[in-house]
């Protein structure tokens, strides 16, 4: 696994962002998945500035979403397909055909998770995991305790997840359930990044990094991960 300390959320963003376009430029098809959340939108927004100063080129490359809030689509603010569609897909000219995103809407959610397992699987795993960290450790919507050997699935949210979960709504929004792609699909990935910033992160990126590897601290996943790297920003790397 490579660690690395960056000065701040910037200099963290723009390698992020270069990474993402060098792997374009050596495989334009690549099939990526992207996590939402406050973390990467500096990354995407480096990325869009990468693409439009023709450094890479995101033509032929596929978009997967890492997660989504059971019951919600893209017309809800909080969404991550809303989060994507206006961070990503929207400023780079994504086409509809270019990204999968989970369907939380649908009415037999096992089957759409499997669906999207089988969108993976069919074209060969991913290329590259994007995810951010969750204050207890989770990775995606692998909550504590969840096994590292699952696909995409459904997750019962933590109280954590659910309280801090609310910053992405304007108004109080009950969240119970998550559709999320799971740790197996993280170990498969040819390259997992996991980005984090701010001091809250300090407690968390010691924990992922020095904790023994258990599934009580998904995080602590990235320790096994063969093309695993971990960019933190100075406060992130407080602790
Ligand atoms: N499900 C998402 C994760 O995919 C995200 O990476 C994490 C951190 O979010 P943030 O980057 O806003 O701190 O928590 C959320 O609950």
């Amino acid at each position: 696994m490579n660690f690395q300390i960056f000065a701040d959320y910037e200099t963290l963003s723009r390698h992020t962002a270069r990474h993402i376009a060098d792997l374009l430029n050596r495989k334009p098809d690549a099939l990526i998945c992207a996590a939402s959340g406050d973390t990467p939108v500096g990354t995407y927004r480096a990325l869009v500035q990468l693409v439009k100063n023709g450094e890479t080129s995101v033509d032929r490359c596929t978009f997967v979403g890492l997660d989504e809030w059971v019951g919600l689509g893209p017309e809800s603010e909080g969404s991550c397909a809303n989060y994507l569609q206006r961070e990503l897909f929207g400023p780079l000219n994504i086409q509809p055909g270019q990204y999968r995103l989970f369907d939380a809407k649908a009415d037999d959610l096992e089957a759409e998770c499997e669906d999207m397992t089988r969108f993976v699987d069919e074209r060969g795993g991913f290329d590259l995991i994007l995810v951010g960290v969750g204050l207890n450790g989770h990775i995606a919507l692998n909550e504590p305790g969840t096994p590292f050997t699952l696909k995409a699935h459904v997750s019962e949210l933590a109280e954590t997840t659910i309280t801090v979960g609310q910053k992405y709504f304007s108004t109080p929004t009950p969240l119970t359930l998550g559709v999320t792609t799971g740790l197996q699909q993280l170990m498969d990935a040819r390259e997992a990044i996991l980005i984090a910033s701010g001091s809250k992160k300090a407690p968390v990126i010691k924990t992922a990094l020095e904790g023994p590897v258990t599934e009580d601290f998904p995080a602590s996943i990235m320790q096994t991960h063969p093309n695993g790297y971990v960019w933190v920003d100075q406060d992130a790397a407080g602790e």
